[in-house]
């Protein structure tokens, strides 16, 4: 992890809310600059989807001499996922706790990542073994922190605010929440529509109670889920999007704050 610039988990608290999903836009829109190195490993271990939704299913790790080395899409885009050993995309991973935190281990310290600006860590659902054991084995190496994804319903935002609760007790720094299928403009009328209505004012109040960045909203775009079963980035296929144009900007702020928390022993350049 020494050769590690900057770590990012991506939580939340349920599933289906987009968080793998907005793993790998995160993923492909840092790898736009090809000087960038990055890898995304997916930790979610029953549940591997980084395969599919980044084109990678049915590819398998090559073992080296200095480890597994990840699948790589792009000469600057490395993946690493549970979905990679496995024979058949079909098979279920039926672990118990301390052979999924075995996993991780071996993810976090026996991958070659090489030389990496972002290494962004898909989890699943919840506060589990997995984030657990993620946290603890990155404990030395400095992790950014966490960008929590949320859908602006209250179930998913009372989970929200368990994994904020983690992340504060485990001393991890929060980057920001995402809200994820915020609205949806018709493309016929432009109307927008609240497809999950918030009763409590949605994440945007959450964040402001609990002071926490806001990084963006995410609107609903059922070309989204088209390009993610085609393994293909929905940045590229459909840059008129309103959802693109609001995951670049996120993407950005994360490229900020990141450049504002510099890995430990670097040094800020004043601007
Ligand atoms: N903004 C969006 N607009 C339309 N569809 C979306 C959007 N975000 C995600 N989706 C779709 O929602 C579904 C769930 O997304 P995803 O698998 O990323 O959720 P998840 O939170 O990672 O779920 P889990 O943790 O259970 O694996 C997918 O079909 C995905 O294509």
């Amino acid at each position: 992890m020494k050769t590690v610039k900057h770590k990012i988990l991506v939580l939340s608290g349920k599933g289906g809310v987009g968080k793998s999903t907005f793993s790998a836009h995160l993923a492909h829109g840092l790898a736009e600059d090809e000087n960038t190195q990055v890898a995304l490993l997916d930790i979610d271990i029953c549940g591997p989807s980084i395969p599919k939704i980044m084109g990678l299913e049915g590819e398998q790790v090559h073992q080296s001499g200095s480890g597994w080395s990840p699948v790589f899409l792009e000469d600057n885009l490395g993946v690493m996922s549970v979905g990679f050993l496995l024979s058949s995309p079909d098979d279920a991973v039926i672990w118990r706790g301390p052979k999924k935190n075995g996993m991780i281990k071996q993810f976090l310290r026996d991958v070659d990542w090489g030389e990496l600006d972002y290494l962004i860590v898909d989890t699943p659902p919840g506060t589990s073994d997995e984030h657990l054991s993620a946290v603890q084995y990155l404990a030395g190496a400095h992790i950014d922190g966490a960008v929590l994804v949320t859908t602006p319903q209250e179930v998913s935002l009372q989970d929200v605010r368990k994994e904020i609760s983690f992340c504060r007790k485990v001393k991890l720094p929060i980057i920001g929440v995402v809200e994820n299928m915020s609205g949806f403009v018709c493309p016929r009328c432009r109307k927008e529509s609240q497809i999950f209505p918030p009763t409590t004012g949605g994440a945007e109040v959450m964040c402001q109670d609990l002071k926490i960045p806001l990084l963006g909203r995410v609107p609903l775009d059922p070309r989204i889920g088209k390009s993610c079963d085609k393994g293909q980035s929905f940045l590229v296929e459909a840059p008129d999007s309103p959802a693109t144009s609001a995951y670049r900007s996120i993407i950005q702020r994360i490229r900020e704050f990141c450049d504002l928390h510099p890995p430990e022993g670097a040094s800020l350049v004043p601007s």
